[in-house]
């Protein structure tokens, strides 16, 4: 990890810098992958998988015997573990289920949204590095409380052409049975298009690499929804005298296993409290199974000494990170001063690892900076919120002439005519 102490505001900018591939060479692959995917479907999806994947598939769609088989893998440890954070994202994403009031605007104008689960979703799932199970309950979840009428999941295959039995566990387990073994770029553009195999879809979500998230950007251009780019993790930790150094060692170092270009950042307003968690991250990080991609990312990795805690959370603003977590037995102190974070863990007990797998929160959160301007996934993601008015003829003459005037000074005459024939009618039925 890069140190600095007390960078100027000047420097700052550069601080929250993600690692990021050519962005013109990462532009022109996926376009030339969704544009491949788009004119020969499933022939380029094997293609690619034969590519990347490094797997000659036959066929695309993962059978009901291969979940049958996957379920009786899994360890019934592992099933509990899944079923216990089940209970828990279901309970928080249910929790966010509103009922829309009527509101009556003025007598006879009645306005009120219903929410409506967006019909044709497709998931991605991560799978290149590490089978994201965590994922499809993060995704899934979500998808059945807003009674999404089709689901469909795509995620790339092993080598030898398999899908993680934990996935497929999952899969099941959240009631999604159109799963596809494809991932990347290809992937999204195969949701995105559809192809004989894999229908084409209205949103995508998912987290996923830098090419599945350039490619979801790209498909916005194509009339499909995304969720947001969740990209490459990333993880910013405020550690302050009453931090525990471990702890912030490992919290730092369970986002930095995720890949070679997620980013960490430590800061601190004690320079010994820094040192302390620096020298933990190097302990603990030669231990771990995934050392090589920990030590690849800590590579693009900052820690950084700020005069105080006013001055590190406003640096956490401007990097908004995808989480932050504030190691401090005062972190409830600070939670006014946060405005741009994905989702914030809350002093010493409240690990990140908490919210990837079983705290109830979602994992889908914005990267890259991109929770200055969006939410991560949540139940709203899932629905399209439809308003309805219903106007009765006192409605219509009391709101009538503004709407009118309105009109004509837009030079709107049918906008305006639309109103006047509905007043004249009741006008004369009234004589
Ligand atoms: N932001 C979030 O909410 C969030 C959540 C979970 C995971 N993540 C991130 O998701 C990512 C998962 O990445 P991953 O790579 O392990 O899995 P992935 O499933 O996203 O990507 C694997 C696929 O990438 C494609 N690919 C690999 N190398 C390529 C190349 N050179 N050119 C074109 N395509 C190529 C292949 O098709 C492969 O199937 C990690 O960066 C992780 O940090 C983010
Ligand atoms: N930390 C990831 C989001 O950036 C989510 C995840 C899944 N499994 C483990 N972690
Ligand atoms: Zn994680």
């Amino acid at each position: 990890m890069k140190t600095y102490n007390n960078p100027t505001k000047e420097n700052w900018n550069a601080l929250t810098k993600r690692p990021a591939i050519d962005q013109k060479e990462l532009g022109d692959l996926v376009t030339s992958i969704i544009e491949n995917v788009k004119s020969k479907g499933n022939l380029a999806l094997k293609e690619y998988a034969l590519q990347f994947d490094k797997v000659t598939l036959n066929e695309l769609t993962v059978s009901k015997e291969e979940i049958e088989k996957a379920k009786t893998s899994v360890p019934q440890e592992l099933k509990d573990a899944i079923q216990l954070a089940y209970g828990n994202i279901y309970t928080f994403h249910t929790s966010q289920q509103t009922t829309e009031a009527v509101i009556e605007t003025v007598k006879g104008v009645k306005c009120w949204r219903k929410s409506v689960g967006i019909e044709k979703v497709g998931l991605y799932i991560p799978g290149g590095s590490a089978p994201l199970f965590s994922t499809i309950l993060m995704l899934g979840i979500p998808t059945k409380i807003a009674a999404c009428k089709e689901v469909i999941l795509c995620t790339p295959p092993s080598k030898d052409g398999t899908i993680n039995p934990a996935i497929l566990f999952t899969a099941d387990l959240v009631g999604i049975t159109k799963i596809y073994k494809a991932g990347g770029a290809q992937a999204i553009a195969a949701m995105a298009v559809g192809t004989e195999t894999i229908p084409q879809v209205y949103k995508i979500f998912g987290p996923g690499n830098q090419y599945v998230t350039k490619a979801k950007e790209l498909i916005q251009q194509m009339g499909v929804a995304i969720d947001m780019p969740a990209g490459p993790s990333e993880v910013l930790v405020i550690a302050d005298r009453t931090c525990n150094p471990e702890f912030v060692a490992a919290d730092l170092l369970s986002q930095a296993e995720h890949g070679p270009d997620s980013q960490v950042v430590l800061l601190s307003d004690s320079e010994e409290t820094l040192t302390k968690c620096k020298i933990a991250v190097e302990r603990q990080v030669q231990l771990l199974p995934r050392k090589d991609t920990a030590l690849k990312a800590l590579e693009n990795s900052t820690a950084i000494v700020f005069k105080n805690m006013v001055e590190c959370i406003e640096f956490s603003n401007q990097y908004a990170p995808e989480h932050l977590i504030i190691a401090s037995e005062n972190a409830n102190q600070y939670v006014n001063d946060i405005t741009n974070a994905g989702s914030v863990f809350l002093g010493n007990y409240s690990c990140e690892s908490a919210g990837d797998y079983a705290s109830g929160t979602n994992h889908t959160l914005p990267t890259n900076g991109f929770a200055k301007n969006y939410s991560g996934v949540s139940l709203d993601s899932f629905v399209k919120k439809i308003t309805f008015q219903e106007l009765n003829q006192q409605g219509i003459e009391n709101i009538g002439e503004a709407i009118e005037i309105m009109a004509e000074a837009e030079g709107l005459f049918a906008h305006k005519n639309a109103v006047t024939l509905r007043l004249n009618e009741i006008r004369n039925d009234r004589n």
